[in-house]
């Protein structure tokens, strides 16, 4: 088992690298998987947990791939795909899998999918995937706890999304690229790392119009080329790492830490007196005064990050005054909470809504991560707190932050990854 330690108390300084997107590489592996010829390069590539488990998982189906880990690149030659069974061991540990179904059903005609997993958040249906692969023309069994999609072949269709998905965006999107004719999604996602996708998607060959608008038009074509393609900057990672700054009272230069992409978070962050230089390409990134209390409503993009949220409730516990998170992507992303009051915050939850009273001084203790982002705001505490913090369950933290300690230690950071002598 993983676990992190963190000895507080040290103010950060230096210069942090910024990692490729987790949230964009997953799906452009996804993407990748649709060219039946040539190899596809990707790069900036973050050497994270669930691109590893993608790699698994793409070479369970039958591509190739090889992850050049120190060289942030990822080769995928997805010539011959020979299974369409996800298989449930590697497809269980990250939601990332759920991306690999459009081109099994171009490629193979059929998408077995044996489980999902990802941050346990609450509930997270893919009821608005399900039905657009129905509208585009599959068959799709849901009564079993395995989920069979079948397609002979897709036809573009007009689909919509109850809410902007992330992810379903990227497979409706992926789906009709492919299919033959139109397809017109209706309020699709605008996330930045969907942008990027479709970036790539229309360097592959894909016609898509409209991504950013909320309404995108696919007119689908018979193949997609194998391209190169560099992974955006992680806007959560950056996030963190300016968060990081702010509440020890350091001041960091971020190399691919744009504020081009972080939204409303930017807006709030500096409410909070947290303070940006950009310099050319490099942002600067410290603290004037002390931390002010804030109020925030998650939101899909340009919105306050959901994922960005966790991080922010630890940066609220030692804000002056009194704190409002609304939580309205997950029903069940306030576990951090607990752990937090473990460790001397005053944080109260009534459903999807956190009153965090600050300033506190907080003390270190063993906590656990309950899913990925309240294991790095548990670490962001850490640095904070007095004496040592140990954090369970890192294997969660890897799952979306690359060299997590080795980044941290560059900036002063006493940061320690270890695996646990249980295992
Ligand atoms: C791999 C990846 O990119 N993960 C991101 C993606 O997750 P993911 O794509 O799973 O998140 P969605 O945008 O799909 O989910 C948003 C909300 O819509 C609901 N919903 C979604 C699909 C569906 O078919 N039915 C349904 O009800 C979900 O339960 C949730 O309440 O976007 C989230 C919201 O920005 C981020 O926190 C995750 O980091
Ligand atoms: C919810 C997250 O990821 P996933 O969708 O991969 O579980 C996250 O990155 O915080």
């Amino acid at each position: 088992m993983v676990r992190y330690r963190v000895r507080g108390g040290n103010v950060l300084r230096g210069t942090a690298f910024i990692q490729g997107a987790k949230n964009a590489v997953l799906p452009m592996i996804g993407a990748a998987l649709l060219a039946s010829e040539g190899r596809t390069v990707l790069r900036n590539v973050p050497a994270i947990e669930d691109v590893r488990r993608a790699t698994e998982l793409a070479e369970a189906i039958g591509a190739k791939v090889q992850f050049h880990e120190s060289e942030r690149t990822l080769v995928i030659d997805a010539s011959r795909l020979t299974s369409p069974v996800l298989p449930a061991e590697i497809a269980r540990r990250f939601r990332g899998s759920v991306l690999f179904v459009p081109a099994l059903l171009h490629r193979l005609g059929e998408a077995v999918i044996e489980g999902v997993g990802g941050c346990n958040l609450g509930s997270r249906n893919l009821d608005f995937h399900y039905n657009g692969y129905k509208r585009l023309g599959a068959i799709v069994n849901e009564e079993e706890r395995v989920i069979h999609i079948k397609a002979a072949g897709l036809t573009g269709a007009p689909l919509y999304l109850d809410t902007p998905s992330h992810t379903g965006t990227e497979n409706l999107v992926m789906a009709a690229a492919l299919a033959s004719g139109t397809t017109v999604i209706e309020n699709a996602a605008l996330e930045p790392e969907v942008l990027d996708v479709i970036h790539m998607l229309t360097r592959m060959g894909a016609r898509i119009r409209g991504a950013g608008t909320g309404f995108v038009t696919v007119e689908g074509v018979n193949e997609l080329t194998a391209v190169e393609h560099t992974v955006m900057p992680d806007r959560l990672d950056a996030g963190v790492f300016m968060m990081a700054a702010a509440l020890t009272g350091g001041s960091v230069n971020l190399v691919g830490g744009s504020l081009e992409y972080l939204g409303v978070a930017r807006w709030k962050l500096e409410q909070m007196g947290v303070v940006f230089e950009d310099e050319g390409a490099v942002l600067q990134v410290s603290r004037a005064g002390p931390i002010r209390p804030i109020n925030v409503i998650t939101d899909t993009y340009p919105g306050f990050a959901t994922d960005l949220q966790s991080p922010l409730m630890t940066l609220a516990c030692l804000a002056g005054g009194t704190s409002y998170i609304h939580e309205r992507i997950f029903d069940g992303r306030f576990a951090l909470a607990g752990e937090l009051n473990k460790m001397g915050a005053n944080i109260e939850v009534t459903e999807n809504r956190a009153v965090v009273h600050g300033p506190v001084k907080l003390r270190g203790t063993r906590v656990t991560a309950h899913d990925l982002r309240s294991g790095i705001a548990l670490v962001l505490a850490g640095l904070a707190a007095e004496g040592e913090t140990t954090i369970d369950t890192g294997y969660l933290i890897d799952r979306g932050h690359a060299d997590l300690a080795p980044r941290m230690q560059a900036l002063g950071a006493d940061v320690e990854r270890e695996i646990s002598p249980s295992e």
